[in-house]
C-alpha cells in the first residue's frame, strides 16, 4: 500500500468534487480528486443532460401530434427509437467529453482512481492501494437511485441511470414514483410512443407542496397520462423479458400488469454507507448525514467539509457546483471559514407544463410565516398567450408577506415555467416588494402577463391583513 500526503483531499469527482477542488487550488493547497468512478458527472452523463435530450424528442413528437388544431397536418408520425436513443447519447458522449476534457487538464499527481474511505478524519483509505493522510478533506459523493431489495427481481427492473444506455425505445415500462425522475421520464417516454404507468405511492407530484397547485398538476398530469395516485408498488416478479408489477390502490383494489422494464425512481440516496463515517467522530443526523452548516458547508466544526447530492439538503446541479466551491474554498482557508453565497431556491421539472418552485415553499412559509403571508393565483386557462400557444394550462400561486410587501416565493405548474421560475427567484433574492415588482416592465402578449395579474391580486391580498396578537418571529423587521 502506497502512502501519499496532501492538504486537501476531495472524495468524488462529479459536479460538487470539481468546484471543490478548483476552489481548495486556487486557494493555494495541494488537493487531491479522488473519484472512484468514471470522471463526466452525473449531470452531464446520467442526468440533466441526458434527460433533457430525451424530452426534446418527446417535444418534437408532441408538436406534431398536437399540430392539427392549428390548421397544420402533419402526416403520419413515425418514431425511430435507436435515431432517437442515438441522438441522446451521441449528444450525451459530447456533453461528458466536455467535462473529460476539463478533468484532463488537471496535474495527473492529483488525480486518484478508487473508492474512498475514512480510517480517521485526516487519513483515507483508496481501495487497497493508497493512504492518503491530509489535513482537510470534502466529501462530495453525490447520491445513487434507491431500489427497495424486494423489487430486485433482475435485469428488468432499472433505474434511471440505465435508461441513457438504451439502444432503442422500450413497448412499455412501469415507473414507480411521481417524482421529478418519474414524471419527466414518463411523459417524455409516453410522448414518444412507449406504453408508460406511473405509480405515485401517495399524492405527490415532483417538487409541489402547494394543495392548490398540486391539484391542477394531478389533473393535468392525468388527462395526459396513466398516473395512479394512492397505488403501491406491492410484488415484482421477472418472467423472460418481462417484469410482472402487482399494484394495489389505497381501497385495497389490486391489478397486475407485465412491462418491458421496470423503473425505481422513489427517490435518491447521499452515497456515505460506505465511506467510513464512524471513523470520523462527525455527528450525523438521522439520515447519516454529517451534520454541517449550510453557508460554509463544514461539518461541526472539523476539518471536515460536504457539498452536493451527498449532503441530501438540495439535489440539484447548480446547488452542487456552489455547495462544491464554498466547501473547497473553507476547505483551503480552514479554521479561518466564511459563509459563502447560498442562492434562492429555485426548482424545475422539465415537464409539460413545466413544474417550478421559486423561494420559500408554501410549505416553509405556513412554518415560518403562519397566517402571515398573503397568497395569489392567477390559472392559465384563459391566458392570452398560453391560449394562443394552446398551451393554456396550469396554475401560479404567488406569496408575499404582510406589512414588508415582499416577495416571498412561488409555486406553479405552468407553461414556460422554467422562465417564469427565474424571474420569480430573483425577485425573492433582491427583496422585491410586490409594488416594486409591479413598476417593472410586462410586454404584450407573453405569459409573464399571468405573472403580473397575480401579483395584482397579490397586492390587493396584502392590503387585507388580518389582525394578529402575538409577534412573528420570522418576519421581516418593521422599518
Ligand atoms: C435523471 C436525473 C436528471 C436530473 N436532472 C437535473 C436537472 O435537470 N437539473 C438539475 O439541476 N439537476 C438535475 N439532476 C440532479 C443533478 O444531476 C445532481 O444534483 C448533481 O449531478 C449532483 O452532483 P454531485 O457532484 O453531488 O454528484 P456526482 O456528479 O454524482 O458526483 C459524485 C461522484 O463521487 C464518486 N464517488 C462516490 N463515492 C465515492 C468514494 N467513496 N470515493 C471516490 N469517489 C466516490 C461517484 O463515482 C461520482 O462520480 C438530475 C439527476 C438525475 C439522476
Ligand atoms: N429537473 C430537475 O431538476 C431534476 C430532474 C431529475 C432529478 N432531479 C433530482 O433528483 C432527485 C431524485 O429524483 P426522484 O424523482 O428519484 O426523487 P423525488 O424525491 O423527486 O421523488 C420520489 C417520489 O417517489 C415517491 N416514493 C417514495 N417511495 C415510494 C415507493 N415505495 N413507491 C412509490 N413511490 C414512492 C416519493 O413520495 C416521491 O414523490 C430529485 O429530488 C432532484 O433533486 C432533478
Amino acid at each position: 500500500m502506497k502512502t501519499i500526503k496532501t492538504e486537501v483531499a476531495v472524495i468524488g469527482g462529479g459536479t460538487a468534487g470539481m468546484t471543490a477542488y478548483r476552489a481548495a487550488s486556487s486557494g493555494g493547497k495541494k488537493t487531491v480528486l479522488i473519484e472512484g468512478n468514471q470522471f463526466g458527472t452525473t449531470c452531464a452523463r446520467v442526468g440533466c443532460m441526458p434527460s433533457k435530450l430525451l424530452i426534446s424528442a418527446a417535444d418534437a413528437a408532441h408538436a406534431v401530434r398536437e399540430a392539427a388544431p392549428f390548421g397544420v397536418q402533419a402526416g403520419e408520425l413515425k418514431i425511430d427509437g435507436r435515431a432517437v436513443m442515438a441522438r441522446v447519447r451521441s449528444e450525451r458522449d459530447r456533453f461528458v467529453g466536455f467535462v473529460t476534457e476539463a478533468v484532463d487538464d488537471y496535474p495527473a499527481e492529483d488525480k486518484l482512481h478508487g473508492y474512498a474511505r475514512f480510517l480517521s478524519p485526516t487519513r483515507l483509505q483508496v481501495d487497497e492501494h493508497t493512504i492518503v493522510e491530509t489535513e482537510r478533506v470534502v466529501i462530495a459523493t453525490g447520491s445513487s437511485p434507491i431500489v427497495p431489495e424486494e423489487w430486485r427481481a433482475g435485469s428488468r427492473v432499472i433505474t434511471s441511470d440505465d435508461v441513457f444506455y438504451w439502444d432503442d425505445l422500450p413497448t412499455s415500462i412501469a415507473i414507480a414514483g411521481a417524482g421529478v425522475i418519474g414524471l419527466e421520464l414518463g411523459q417524455a417516454l409516453h410522448r414518444l410512443g412507449v406504453r408508460v404507468t406511473i405509480f405515485g405511492r401517495g399524492g405527490s407530484v415532483a417538487q409541489l407542496g402547494d394543495p392548490e397547485v398540486l391539484t391542477v398538476a394531478r389533473k393535468v398530469l392525468k388527462d395526459e397520462l396513466d398516473l395512479r395516485f394512492d397505488t403501491k408498488v406491492v410484488k415484482v416478479e421477472q418472467h423472460g423479458e418481462q417484469v410482472t408489477v402487482t399494484s394495489e390502490h389505497k381501497n385495497g383494489e389490486s391489478r397486475t400488469e407485465h412491462f418491458d422494464f421496470l423503473l425505481s425512481a422513489i427517490g435518491r440516496k447521499p452515497n456515505l454507507d460506505q465511506l467510513g463515517l464512524e471513523h470520523t467522530g462527525l455527528v450525523r443526523d438521522h439520515h447519516g448525514v454529517p451534520v454541517f452548516n449550510k453557508y460554509t458547508m463544514q461539518c461541526g466544526d472539523s476539518a471536515i467539509f460536504i457539498g452536493g447530492d451527498a449532503d441530501d439538503e438540495r439535489p440539484l446541479l447548480p446547488e452542487a457546483a456552489d455547495q462544491g466551491r464554498i466547501a473547497g474554498d473553507n476547505a483551503a482557508r480552514y479554521p479561518d471559514v466564511r459563509p459563502g453565497l447560498r442562492r434562492t431556491p429555485l426548482g424545475i421539472a422539465f415537464t409539460d407544463p413545466q413544474i417550478a418552485t421559486a423561494g420559500a415553499s408554501y410549505k416553509e412559509l405556513c412554518e415560518s410565516h403562519p397566517g402571515r403571508f398573503a397568497v395569489a393565483q392567477v390559472s392559465f386557462e384563459n391566458q392570452g398567450r398560453s391560449r394562443v400557444m394552446l398551451q393554456n394550462k396550469g396554475l401560479l400561486r404567488v406569496y408575499a408577506e404582510y406589512r414588508s410587501g415582499r416577495f416571498l416565493g412561488a409555486e406553479m405548474i405552468a407553461p414556460r415555467g422554467e422562465h417564469i421560475g427565474h424571474l420569480l427567484a430573483w425577485a425573492a433574492q433582491a427583496g422585491l416588494s410586490v409594488s416594486a415588482m409591479l413598476d417593472m416592465p410586462f410586454y404584450h402578449p407573453v405569459v409573464e402577463e399571468g405573472v403580473r395579474t397575480a401579483l395584482r391580486h397579490l397586492a390587493h391580498e396584502l392590503a387585507n391583513e388580518p389582525k394578529h396578537d402575538d409577534p412573528c418571529v420570522d418576519c421581516t423587521p418593521a422599518p
